[in-house]
């Protein structure tokens, strides 16, 4: 249980301001996260790391000489948005170009990967890698597919310590895909974290069970056993290693290796020191020689009671970068000259926000577009806990929570956007940008995506016409299958928005009014979104459960229905745009 907090929807933020009260030797504070309170390296690479909230120390507690030059901090088990990760790169770097380091999540990689593409744009050269250490998350062919665990850590230091030692961005990029190579990990867990707020665990595991391969967002395991002794599961994570190494390593005789004993919530340091014990006989009785292992909360899930094992093989360079000395508040190693406090104003520029200039009709429009996204506002607040309960079936249950916080933002930005005379292309975009700026996540990446593509075919000029919007729509889908990657029959929010697309462009093609044609194209997405109750998802968190996610829909699939039917429902009323 997480016991102690105010308003849940705050705990985040306030987590952070916590934090950075207690760290300013190391820390300060930027909008979307912390970076170094220490002076600068001019040309040294910014090696920034992030994610969700509820994993520290990861992400914040890692920032510091010899680690990170900042972590970008979303909301609780959501990834941080684009928007921030732009944000905490430009305070962070220093004109060596920004590396962007987090775990496989879908989330993740969408938002870091924008970040990435607009950085560069802006000057700021960017690279995004994504740590896909979790063995049991896909099998040794599919490495690409598997979550990033407690081995961020050791990505991150060995970038960082890279970056430290003056390599310009794609060497450290270079180390950074090797120290990923070279990383395995496997977490089990005997009990389910909870939220803040929230009265139940997001999942359990029977009594006397532990689940084989938990993830940090408490995705349950692929397997469950009966607990073992502290023994058993030392065994349990050595042989299951051993038996995944590197594609370089034939024989372990001999090797190096760097050791991770994480605590992910409840497991006590003297039940691990229990576990290290037989872990380090193992290790040596196979003629591994380990290097600065560690043992104690490298990668955490609020209350989740387990633990992971990490071996990170190392080769001489990456036995130099993660010896190397560190001095961050989570973790400190060896010991470095202090550098200077930073001191520079790093004050972000708010510039005052203008609109281009509207038509009278466009303006009309946009009223419609405000009053159309107040109803998703209120639709999704009705919905947001039964979307949750849908999420966490298969993934982190935090869809409704996700999409509430996306949807009032939307509405905030569409109503300021309204104040300053907006049209409808315009309004739809800002609205779009809140949207995925925080919401984070992977629905708020794509849920951007998609307002924003709609919002390029309505522009501010004419008044947006059924073909126009048809158009939009069209658009968003291509940009959501191109950027997220999934198809239709994957079980994701694309099961809908494909058919609905499709249904949208025909009745428009035959003349239909834009309500006609929209309310049937709404009826189809009903239809789609329970239909995803049979497929087996192929992409995504839910990918690693897949049969336990089949007799339930996919929860970006139904809020995208219930959103398409509330647009009906305010575009009846105001027959038509
Ligand atoms: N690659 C993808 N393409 C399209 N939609 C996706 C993809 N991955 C996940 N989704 C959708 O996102 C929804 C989950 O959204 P959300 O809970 O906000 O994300 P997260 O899993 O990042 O917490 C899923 O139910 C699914 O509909
Ligand atoms: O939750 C996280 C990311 O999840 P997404 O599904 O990508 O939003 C984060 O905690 C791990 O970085």
């Amino acid at each position: 249980m997480t016991r102690l907090y105010n308003d849940p929807a705050e705990f985040a933020g306030e987590v952070l301001d916590g934090f950075v009260a207690a760290h300013q030797r190391w820390v300060r504070r930027v909008p979307g996260g912390v970076v170094r309170n220490t002076a600068k390296t001019p040309g040294q690479v910014a090696v920034l790391v992030g994610g969700g909230s509820g994993h520290y120390p990861a992400f914040t507690g890692l920032v510091g000489q010899g680690l990170a030059h900042g972590a970008v901090s979303g909301n609780i088990f959501a990834s941080p948005s684009a928007q921030q990760a732009c944000s905490v790169a430009r305070a962070a770097e220093s004109g060596g170009g920004v590396l962007l380091l987090f775990g496989n999540y879908a989330g993740d990689v969408l938002h870091f990967g924008h970040a990435a593409e607009i950085l560069t744009q802006q000057g700021i050269p960017t690279k995004a890698f994504a740590v896909t250490d979790d063995v049991s998350s896909a099998p040794a062919d599919q490495t690409a597919k598997r979550r990033g665990v407690a081995g961020d850590l050791t990505v991150f230091k060995a970038a960082a310590a890279a970056a430290e030692a003056g390599l310009d961005l794609d060497e450290v990029y270079r180390v950074a895909e090797r120290a990923n190579d070279r990383t395995r990990s496997l977490g089990v867990a005997f009990s389910g974290c909870t939220l803040p707020g929230a009265d139940a665990p997001l999942f359990t595991v029977p009594e006397g069970k532990m689940a084989v391969g938990m993830g940090i967002h408490g995705e349950p395991g692929i397997g469950e056993a009966d607990v073992p002794s502290a023994d058993g599961l030392a065994e349990l994570f050595v042989r299951t290693l051993l038996a995944d190494l590197p594609s370089d390593i034939t024989d372990v005789r001999g090797q190096r290796a760097g050791v991770i004993l994480n605590g992910l919530g409840t497991v006590k340091h003297e039940e691990l020191f229990v576990v290290y014990r037989r872990v380090a006989q193992l290790l040596a009785e196979a003629g591994v020689e380990v290097v600065d292992p560690e043992v104690g909360e490298f990668v955490t899930s609020f209350d989740l009671a387990g633990a992971s094992l990490t071996l990170f093989w190392l080769d001489d360079e990456l036995e130099r970068y993660w010896t190397a000395p560190a001095d961050a508040p989570a973790f400190r190693k060896g010991s470095l000259t202090p550098a200077p406090p930073a001191p520079e104003d790093l004050a972000v520029e708010s510039a005052e926000q203008t609109v281009p200039e509207a038509s009278e009709e466009s303006r009309e429009a946009a009223r419609v577009v405000f009053t159309a996204l107040e109803a998703v506002r209120k639709v999704i607040d009705g919905n947001a806990d039964e979307l949750g309960r849908i999420d966490a079936v298969a993934g982190d249950g935090d869809h409704g929570i996700g999409m509430q916080r996306g949807a009032v933002a939307a509405v905030d930005a569409a109503r300021e956007a309204l104040r300053l005379g907006a049209g409808a292309g315009t309004l739809l975009a800002l609205a779009g940008d809140a949207w995925a700026d925080k919401a984070g996540g992977t629905s708020g990446a794509l849920w951007g995506l998609l307002l924003r593509s709609i919002a390029n075919t309505l522009g501010d000029k004419e008044k947006p016409t059924a073909a126009a919007v048809s158009e939009g729509v069209a658009a968003g889908l291509e940009n959501v299958l191109r950027v997220g990657g999934a198809r239709v029959g994957d079980k994701t929010l694309v099961d809908v928005l494909a058919p609905f697309a499709e249904t949208l462009a025909t009745a428009v093609g035959e003349s239909r009014g834009l309500t006609e044609a929209w309310g049937r194209a709404a009826e189809q997405a009903d239809a789609a979104a329970k239909a995803t109750a049979d497929l087996v998802p192929k992409i995504g968190r839910a990918r690693p459960l897949a049969e336990k996610s089949v007799g339930t829909p996919d929860a970006g699939a139904v809020s995208l229905a219930l959103i398409t039917d509330v647009v009906h429902g305010v575009l009846a009323e105001r027959k038509g745009v």
